[in-house]
């Protein structure tokens, strides 16, 4: 190929050495030098393509979109122009889809380049792409052979063909050039070929043209795209320039962040320095206060010293003052306690010598005026009066002492704790101080005198309780060892027809009764009352309470707790009073077990302790019945009378005994007594009446101090109506009954006159009945009995009141024990 430059080779498009008609063909543009002679034929046959173009289908381009086989047109082979008869062998290759690319990367490289020609854009499109594409136009198709190339059935190799291609991509299928146009005999131009290349050139053209617009299209993109692409780089600019100032920033924080280490380094450095410091400071602060502390707490403990012994020395003191004081208080009541003692024994001595004087000058007395007997008891009595009077003197000094004793108990208490304080206050100095260890042992040691001033003050107390208790006995024994009271009851509202019964001496001594008798005719034929009187121990007018009785026997009470025997008896026809006296809620029986209960509460001050232990049996018809026991057992339960001759003392078998450890059960036991009362009452009427009831309290005291027992018992006996058998015109069982009471009562005096007799050693009728057996030990020797007579004050019941007070008159006059005492009946 020949050399040519641009403007050469855009004035041969195809590359190619025009032909030799070619030049002429162009017209020269004189204005021009550069631009290409635009041959006038071309511009005809241009015209006559655009003339026909109505005629025409879709221009070549639309046909190379849409019809990629590139079959000619049916229609437009019917009427074929002469440009399109020159363009038919191409248009099939131009409608190949493939070429279009190409094509328009020419016609752009030539739009771009301006003055190109087509000939060098195709050359180079044919150099660089002919062999991807079958179709392209190369410059074979217009070098020396004119033919197209597609017409030719079997190419030789040419000399255009440097190419090496295969055979088969030559081997194309007939077309209607190749049965029309057979092998021609090459030939350089013709005007066909010619119109044909100008059409060529106008297609060319006009897609160049469409190119272009797209070019310019796609120029202002890519202007766009340069724009955005500079705005880009601008940005890159920016963030580079960015990039490099957190560079610049990371070294200058490096180099901040080394200088800033180096700095903390040095600041680690003064502060170790300085911790170093603190810490030597403070160890030296810390050695100056603890040097102070111990300074401060020497002196502290000089000033505790000093203060200690200042208390030391107060205590002592006040101890001292207290010792002083005590000592003078233990004295002053040693004193006392020893003069009043010293009086007090003096005193006793004195009288005990006096009524031993009396006693002795009185035996002397009986023995020598034995003939002037009454004169004696006269005496006798003015001499109980008197000792009577002294026991209580006695007893009130007795309550004098004791309350001294109290005192010094409650000052010995007080004394203790006081002296407890003191030690404790001792013990917490820890004082080893002679003075105060001597001072504590001389407060032991008065502390220990004064327990045993007390010890010994109650000491004598108990001796003084054993001495009362001897006088007592001895004044008991004195007064008789069998009493005998009477006491007549009031008459009730509807009692109208009163016996005449006086008392003769109840404003001094009150113990007279005088009865008047049944009216008794004479010998000289009027009408005579005789006047019986009577004398007692004590007579008990209509008009006396139940505690008034209970004064008068409540010595023998206190008696039973001292270890004696005691019988007390009320004995009187029915209706006299007996079961009002002994068993009503404020009689006999609950006074004496209140005042027992009271006297073994007092005793316990001097070591005694009571166990008190009741029981309750009736006597009927010869019989024994238990009243504490089930009333379905009366008269059936046997009980059986036991005694013990040598503590002599009597024991009921099979009878309910209740240990009275309070006053109110004694109250229970009386319910439970008159319970069975009142079932027996039915079985036979009156039987309250007809029967012997016995409450039997049992004392045992035992003294743990003075190692002293004492044994005694209470008897408290309801006795039968004591009605005679010939006035009562009894039959049947109620004569059995009598018959039974009127025996025992008779047993009963019998044995009391048996226990008066002088005969030493003589037989007792006790066996004669079981009243008598069973209140054995409780009537004679050392026992102390006590009968309360109980007058009816009707004038119906004259003659058993007589006969009563002649039975009492009888008991009465009986000696039983050391001292004798008598009185005798009038009339
Ligand atoms: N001192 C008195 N004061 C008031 N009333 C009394 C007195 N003594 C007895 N009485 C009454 O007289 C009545 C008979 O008394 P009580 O029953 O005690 O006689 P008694 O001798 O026990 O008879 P009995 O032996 O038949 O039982 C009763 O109503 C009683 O209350």
């Amino acid at each position: 190929m020949d050399s040519v430059n641009e403007n050469q080779t855009f004035a041969k498009p195809s590359g190619l050495k025009p032909p030799s008609k070619l030049p002429s063909l162009f017209k020269e543009d004189p204005t021009s030098p550069t631009s290409i002679p635009r041959p006038t034929g071309l511009s005809e046959l241009t015209d006559a393509m655009q003339n026909s173009r109505g005629a025409m289908g879709p221009p070549s381009y639309g046909s190379i979109k849409h019809k990629p086989s590139g079959l000619p047109e049916p229609e437009s082979k019917q009427r074929k122009t002469l440009a399109e008869r020159a363009v038919e062998p191409f248009g099939s290759r131009i409608a190949a889809p493939q070429s279009s690319r190409p094509i328009n990367n020419a016609v752009k490289n030539a739009v771009s380049n301006g003055s190109r020609g087509f000939s060098n854009s195709l050359s180079r499109s044919t150099s660089t792409r002919a062999p991807k594409h079958k179709t392209t136009i190369s410059s074979s198709s217009v070098g020396h052979n004119s033919r197209p190339v597609s017409a030719q059935p079997a190419r030789p190799k040419s000399s255009y063909g440097s190419h090496n291609r295969s055979r088969s991509q030559y081997q194309r299928p007939a077309t209607s050039m190749a049965q029309h146009d057979p092998e021609p005999e090459p030939q350089v131009f013709d005007d066909t070929r010619v119109a044909s290349l100008e059409a060529q050139f106008a297609a060319w053209k006009e897609q160049m043209e469409a190119d272009m617009d797209k070019q310019s299209k796609v120029q202002e993109s890519i202007d766009l795209y340069k724009t955005k692409n500079a705005a880009l780089e601008d940005s890159c600019t920016e963030y580079k320039r960015l990039l490099e100032e957190y560079k610049t920033n990371i070294a200058d924080l490096k180099s901040l962040n080394s200088t800033i280490s180096m700095e903390l380094e040095n600041v680690k450095r003064s502060h170790s320095y300085e911790v170093d410091d603190l810490r030597r400071k403070y160890q030296n602060d810390m050695q100056d206060a603890f040097d102070r502390r111990k300074r401060d707490l020497e002196r502290a403990r000089d000033e505790n010293k000093d203060l200690a012994e200042k208390i030391e020395r107060e205590l002592k003191a006040e101890i001292e003052k207290l010792l002083k004081s005590h000592k003078e208080e233990l004295e002053a009541l040693e004193r006392r306690l020893k003069a009043e003692l010293e009086e007090e024994r003096g005193k006793r001595q004195r009288e005990q010598q006096d009524v031993q004087k009396e006693f002795d000058s009185e035996l002397r007395n009986a023995r020598l005026e034995a003939d002037t007997k009454e004169r004696e008891n006269q005496l006798l009595q003015g001499e109980l009066t008197n000792i009577k009077a002294e026991l209580d003197r006695e007893r009130l000094l007795k309550n004098a002492l004791q309350g001294q004793l109290t005192d010094a108990t409650t000052i010995n208490l007080r004394l203790e704790a006081s002296n407890k304080a003191m030690k404790e206050k001792i013990d917490f100095l820890e004082s080893d101080s002679q003075a105060q260890s001597s001072a504590f042992n001389e407060l032991h040691r008065r502390m220990e005198e004064a327990f045993a001033v007390a010890e010994a003050a109650q000491e004598k107390l108990r001796q003084e309780e054993t001495l009362r208790r001897k006088l007592h006995n001895q004044v008991q024994e004195l007064k008789g060892n069998i009493r005998v009271m009477c006491r007549v009851r009031p008459a009730h509202d509807s009692e109208t027809d009163p016996a005449k019964i006086g008392f003769p001496d109840a404003d001094t001594d009150s113990k007279e009764v005088a009865v008047q008798g049944p009216e008794k005719i004479s010998a000289m034929g009027t009408n005579i009352t005789q006047t019986y009187s009577y004398a007692f121990d004590r007579v008990f007018s209509p008009g006396s309470q139940n505690a008034e009785v209970f004064e008068e026997i409540s010595q023998l009470v206190q008696s039973a707790l001292d270890g004696y025997n005691v019988c007390i008896f009320c004995y009187g026809q029915t209706g006299s009073g007996k079961t009002f006296t002994m068993s009503s809620a404020d009689g006999m029986i609950p006074r004496a077990t209140a005042q027992i209960y009271a006297e073994a509460t007092r005793l316990q001050e001097k070591g005694w302790q009571y166990k008190m232990e009741g029981s309750f049996v009736e006597v009927y018809n010869e019989t024994y019945n238990d009243l504490l026991g089930r009333s379905e057992d009366l008269d059936k339960k046997k009980i059986e009378v036991r005694h013990d001759p040598t503590k002599k003392q009597t024991t009921l078998e099979n009878a309910v005994a209740v240990a009275l450890d309070g006053p109110d059960r004694v109250e229970e036991i009386l319910q439970r007594a008159d319970k069975n009362r009142t079932v027996a009452a039915t079985k036979a009427n009156m039987r309250s009446s007809r029967s012997h009831s016995v409450f039997i309290l049992k004392l045992v005291g035992e003294n743990s101090v003075t190692g002293e027992r004492s044994e005694g018992t209470l008897n408290l006996v309801d006795l039968a109506g004591s009605e005679r058998l010939d006035h009562s015109k009894a039959e049947g069982a109620r004569l059995k009954e009598t018959q039974n009471i009127n025996k025992s009562l008779s047993c009963l005096g019998d044995v009391i006159n048996a226990l008066g007799s002088s005969k030493e050693n003589s037989h007792i009728p006790y066996r004669n009945s079981r009243l008598t057996y069973l209140l054995q030990y409780s009537l004679g020797g050392n026992s102390k009995t006590l009968m309360f007579v109980m007058v009816s004050p009707l004038q119906a019941h004259l003659q058993e009141t007589i006969t009563s007070l002649k039975f009492a008159t009888k008991v009465h006059n009986t000696h039983i024990g050391t001292a004798k005492k008598q009185t005798k009946a009038s009339g």
